[in-house]
């Protein structure tokens, strides 16, 4: 095998936090290598070195057997690297073909429109894409509008892709799909660089792993032979594959969150009651109108009909500020704009419900002392790694920005909490403990409505299941009689 892709010694400082401490990584043509590692470990930062968004402190890289270095994206893209990111940069009101030839200076000057087409076709038929030139993209599903940044990147001869946890908010179908065109670009003697906290597709899918811990390499390791409980050892030190405990029984007390014929926009009528010291869960592909759920129950969209109580008291109609006061907390999936204001620190970020209230601040402003001693004790609760309470939210990695929404809405010990996509790009300790503190939250006696696409999470946790299509709940079962084939069938959004 001739290395396609050699970084060696890569080093790259953020003030005095080393985020990549003398790195080496090698990827070959047609390999593909899982880079794993908990939450703030280093992997995005490699990454942006490898493709020219941040320039290391020490190291070389070299591709396909030339240099790079002091190098922009637009020279690793010429170069033939491709980031297929989470967020993809793709127009919605235009077609495939539109969005492959959009920004490619070549596009327009090489190949008309019915070339293009062509060789969409024929692309997506060598790698098993399943994409039609002519669909717009806003009727695509996720999988497919990852398929269409697949398919950029190979039209653009793309040698070496990079996918940063391409299977979050995929269906279990979708993921499957995905898996099998990595395996024919592996066949074609494509790189491949994958990022993800999902152990056992990284199992899978991949032939190699490297592991980060704190900026260095703590493990590398072929795949065959290898385990899940292996690669979290390699990861955090620890075993958290282990299955959890079984739950114990609750024995739930009366409805603290009513939701009664309910209708708004997205959504099918409602009814529902989550009781005291439950955890109902919501599963299902995303889309299906669980934003549409969670962001009615939160205030932030009007209700149609019907009515909400929490505790006895209608909050219906209630504005945001008024729910929070009867002990309701949101957890919002989209911690980039809704959750989190990424240009302020993490102090204030935690403390944004309590700015203005005694002792932490006064009118808008914090007060330093108590508010800053507040976020420390959240940060070692929570195990946020910043270097103090003043760092910039947005400047800490995607796992540990994630945890300051965790930590501050479960640290207000609320009546009723509203959690969305609660462990979204947490590792599986981080994932772990969020789940564990879900479940302390239900002891204390919340009601919590955990809505998330990761199936296995809602089946930890949940004292009942609800699967969401359509907009309305396909089906509803208690904890003991979950029949996965069934889930299945309500998830594709079929009939029972
Ligand atoms: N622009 C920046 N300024 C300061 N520190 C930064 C910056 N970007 C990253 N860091 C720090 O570098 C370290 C590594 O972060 P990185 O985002 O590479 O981790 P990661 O492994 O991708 O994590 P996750 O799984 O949570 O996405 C963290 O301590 C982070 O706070």
């Amino acid at each position: 095998m001739s290395m396609m892709l050699d970084m060696r010694g890569i080093v790259r400082r953020f003030g005095h936090v080393v985020a990549n401490d003398a790195i080496d990584l090698d990827v070959a043509a047609g390999e593909i290598v899982g880079l794993l590692g908990e939450n703030g470990s280093g992997k995005s930062t490699l990454m942006k070195v490898l493709f020219g968004m941040l320039p290391p402190d020490a190291g070389t890289i070299s591709f396909r057997g030339q240099p790079l270095t002091g190098h922009t994206p637009a020279a690793a893209m010429a170069a033939g690297i491709a980031m297929i990111h989470q967020h993809f940069m793709l127009v919605d009101a235009m077609t495939v073909a539109e969005n492959v030839m959009l920004g490619w200076r070549d596009a327009g000057r090489l190949l008309r429109r019915k070339e293009m087409a062509d060789r969409i076709r024929d692309v997506s038929r060598r790698f098993g894409l399943d994409l039609d030139p002519d669909a717009r993209v806003a009727a695509l599903s996720l999988g497919r509008r990852q398929r269409v940044e697949i398919l950029k990147a190979i039209l653009r001869n793309a040698e070496l892709l990079v996918l940063d946890e391409p299977t979050s908010n995929l269906a279990s179908a979708e993921v499957a799909e995905l898996l099998t065109v990595l395996r024919r670009l592996r066949q074609e003697g494509k790189g491949i660089i994958f990022i993800s906290h999902k152990l056992p597709e990284v199992l899978e899918i991949c032939d190699k792993v490297v592991v980060l811990r704190a900026g260095r390499v703590t493990g590398r390791t072929s795949v065959a032979g290898a385990s899940q409980g292996m690669l979290a050892e390699m990861m955090i030190g620890r075993d958290v594959t282990a299955p959890r405990p079984p739950m114990v029984a609750s024995s739930p007390g009366p409805a603290r969150l009513s939701v009664k014929d309910f209708l708004a926009p997205g959504l099918a009528r409602l009814s529902f009651e989550i009781r005291r010291g439950e955890i109902f869960g919501v599963a299902g592909v995303d889309g299906n109108g669980q934003i549409e759920l969670v962001e009615a129950l939160a205030g932030l969209r009007p209700a149609g009909s019907g009515a909400i109580t929490i505790d006895g008291h209608d909050v219906t109609r209630a504005s945001v500020a008024a729910r929070l006061t009867r002990g309701l907390a949101y957890m919002p999936a989209d911690r980039g704009t809704t959750a989190l204001v990424k240009t302020m620190s993490v102090a204030e970020n935690l403390m944004l419900r309590d700015s203005g209230r005694p002792p932490y601040g006064h009118g808008l402003l914090l007060t330093r002392g108590p508010a800053n001693a507040k976020a420390r004790a959240l940060m070692a609760d929570y195990d946020i790694r910043a270097r103090d309470p003043s760092f910039i939210a947005g400047r800490l990695s995607g796992g540990n920005q994630q945890k300051i929404v965790v930590a501050r809405e479960l640290d207000r010990r609320p009546a009723v909490l509203i959690a969305h996509q609660a462990a979204w790009g947490l590792d599986p300790g981080a994932t772990h403990f969020v789940l564990d503190r879900m479940l302390a939250l239900r002891e204390a006696g919340a009601a919590i409505l955990y809505v998330s696409s990761e199936l296995e999470e809602v089946l930890a946790i949940s004292d009942r299941i609800a699967v969401m299509a359509r907009g309305g709940f396909a089906g509803i079962v208690p904890r003991g009689e979950v029949d996965p084939r069934q889930l299945g069938i309500w998830m594709a959004g079929r009939a029972a």
